[in-house]
């Protein structure tokens, strides 16, 4: 069987955020809109954090599954390519994370 990757999964979103199914949680998503998806992504990156700290692999494993979905979706209704996130990735490749920070334009609220 070959890999499940994210760009399989950003596929589905994109198939499943349009269905009148009313058992898809992705449609549901869509509905309510990308506020209401941006607080469900700070919800699964809280119970990510959460499981990282005092849960097990497992636990962490299904909160992180959870935190990509969401983000994922979240993406797709701000109409912004997962393939745009990777090319964004990639760049930074070619330098270390600290110099990348230090190369971002000022931040205000920082
Ligand atoms: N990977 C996921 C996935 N991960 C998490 N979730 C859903 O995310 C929700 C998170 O749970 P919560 O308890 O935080 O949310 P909730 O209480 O159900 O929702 P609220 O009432 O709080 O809004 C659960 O309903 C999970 O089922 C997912 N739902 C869908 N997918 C993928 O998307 C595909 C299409 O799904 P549907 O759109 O539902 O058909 C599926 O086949 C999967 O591949």
């Amino acid at each position: 069987m070959s890999e499940f990757t994210l760009r399989d999964l950003e596929t589905i979103v994109a198939s499943r955020a349009t269905s009148e199914d009313v058992s898809s949680y992705t449609a549901t998503l869509a509905r309510k809109g990308a506020s209401h998806t941006a607080k469900k992504l700070g919800e699964e990156a809280v119970e990510t954090i959460i499981a990282a700290v005092s849960e097990d692999d497992a636990r962490l494993t299904s909160e992180a599954a959870d935190l990509l979905y969401h983000l994922l979706v979240l993406l797709h209704l701000k109409h912004v390519p997962l393939s745009a996130v990777m090319a964004e990735l990639a760049r930074r490749t070619a330098q270390t994370g600290l110099e990348e920070k230090a190369s971002r334009p000022s931040d205000p609220g920082s």
